[in-house]
C-alpha cells in the first residue's frame, strides 16, 4: 500500500504555486511520500484594496496558518520576506532551504539599465524600501526618476512596462526565477545600490509544532547558513520595530578566506522614501552557531542604526 499523501497548503498565485511545487518535490523525495497541493484562497488574493490598508502581506500568511492550525493541511511554504517576524504559537518553521539570488532587479523598456533610464523615467515599485534606495541612488548620481507606487503579481507589474505605462519596474530576482521570467531582467541591481528585504529569496516551510515526525523529515531541507543569515536579517527588522512594508533592507552573507568561511557580515539600511536620508551600516562577527547568536548579530546592528537616527526615518513613512 502506498503511504498517505502529505497535504501542502498553498495560495493559488503563479509564484506561490511555483515555490510550493518546488518544495513539494523535495519533501516527497526525502519522505518517500506523495505530496498533494491544497489551494487556499486568502483575503489578500481577492481584495482590491491596497495591501497597506489591509495590514500588509501578512494577510497572505494568515489564511495558510489558520489552515495549518485547524489541521486541514500538514505544511505550508511562505516567502520568508512576507512572514511576520513574531513566531506564531503552535507552529514552527521546520525548514529554511538554501536561498536563491537575493537581489532586486530592473525590468525596463529598451533593455535599459538603472543608470541609463531617461530623464524623468517612471519606475514602478510599491515597496518603500526600494523607493528609498532608488531615490537615494538617483540623487547621488545626478539622475531624475519618479518612483510610482504599484502592486499586483509579477505578470501585472511587468505588464506596466510592456504597455508603456512605466519605463521600468523593480522586482525580486527570486520571484522572476520561480515563475520562469528571469530572462526579461534588464539589470541585476548590486546590493550596494539596493539592499534586499530581510529574508528575500528564501522560503520558510512551516508546520504544526506538535508534528514531530514531519518536523524531523522537513529538517533535511534546512540550510543552516541560510537560516543563520535570515535570522540575523529578521532580528534587525524586529529590533527596528518595523513591519514587512517598512523601508528596511538587510542582507547577511558569509565572508570567506579561500575555501574557509571566516565570518558573517550583516548589512542594513533604512531611509526616507524620497531618498534624502539613508542610514546604512554593517557589522561583522563569527558565523552564528546558535539561533541566539544570529538574533544577537541583528540586534547589535539595529542598536547602532537606532543610535544614528533610524527610528526617526521610519516615522516619516507614516505620513
Ligand atoms: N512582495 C511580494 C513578494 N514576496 C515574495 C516575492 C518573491 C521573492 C522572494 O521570495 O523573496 C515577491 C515579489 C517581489 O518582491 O518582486
Amino acid at each position: 500500500m502506498t503511504e498517505k499523501a502529505l497535504r501542502l497548503g498553498t495560495r493559488r498565485s503563479k509564484l506561490a504555486m511555483a515555490q510550493s511545487g518546488q518544495v513539494a518535490d523535495a519533501v516527497s523525495q526525502v519522505t518517500g511520500r506523495p505530496v498533494e497541493l491544497v489551494e487556499i484562497t486568502t483575503y489578500g488574493d481577492t481584495s482590491r484594496e491596497h495591501l497597506a490598508q489591509i495590514g500588509g502581506t501578512g494577510v497572505f500568511v494568515a489564511a495558510l496558518r489558520d489552515a495549518l492550525l485547524r489541521g486541514e493541511v500538514d505544511f505550508a511554504v511562505h516567502s520568508l520576506k512576507d512572514l511576520p517576524t513574531a513566531q506564531h504559537e503552535g507552529l514552527v518553521v521546520a525548514a529554511i532551504p538554501e536561498r536563491e539570488d537575493p537581489r532586486d532587479v530592473v525590468v525596463a523598456r529598451d533593455a535599459r539599465k538603472l543608470t541609463d533610464l531617461p530623464r524623468g523615467a517612471r519606475v514602478g515599485t510599491g515597496a518603500p524600501r526600494r523607493m528609498a534606495q532608488l531615490n537615494a541612488y538617483a540623487r547621488t548620481h545626478g539622475m531624475e526618476i519618479e518612483t510610482v507606487p504599484i502592486r499586483g503579481n509579477v505578470d501585472t507589474r511587468i505588464g506596466y512596462v510592456r504597455s508603456g505605462e512605466l519605463d521600468a519596474v523593480v522586482l525580486a530576482a527570486a520571484g522572476l526565477n520561480r515563475v520562469g521570467r528571469i530572462d526579461e531582467v534588464t539589470d541585476f541591481l548590486s546590493v550596494d545600490t539596493v539592499l534586499p528585504a530581510p529574508g528575500q529569496g528564501a522560503l520558510a516551510v512551516e508546520c504544526a509544532a506538535d508534528n514531530a515526525s514531519l518536523i524531523a523529515a522537513l529538517a533535511e531541507l534546512d540550510d543552516p547558513f541560510t537560516r543563520a543569515a535570515v535570522t540575523a536579517e529578521r532580528s534587525l527588522l524586529a529590533a527596528l520595530e518595523a513591519g514587512c512594508s517598512a523601508p528596511v533592507g538587510a542582507l547577511a552573507d558569509l565572508l570567506a578566506d579561500g575555501q574557509t568561511v571566516k565570518e558573517m557580515r550583516l548589512r542594513g539600511v533604512v531611509g526616507t522614501t524620497d531618498g534624502s536620508t539613508l542610514v546604512q551600516l554593517s557589522t561583522t562577527g563569527p558565523v552564528p552557531e546558535t539561533h541566539e547568536a544570529a538574533l544577537a548579530l541583528g540586534g547589535e546592528l539595529a542598536a547602532e542604526m537606532l543610535a544614528q537616527g533610524a527610528a526617526g526615518l521610519m516615522g516619516e513613512r507614516a505620513q
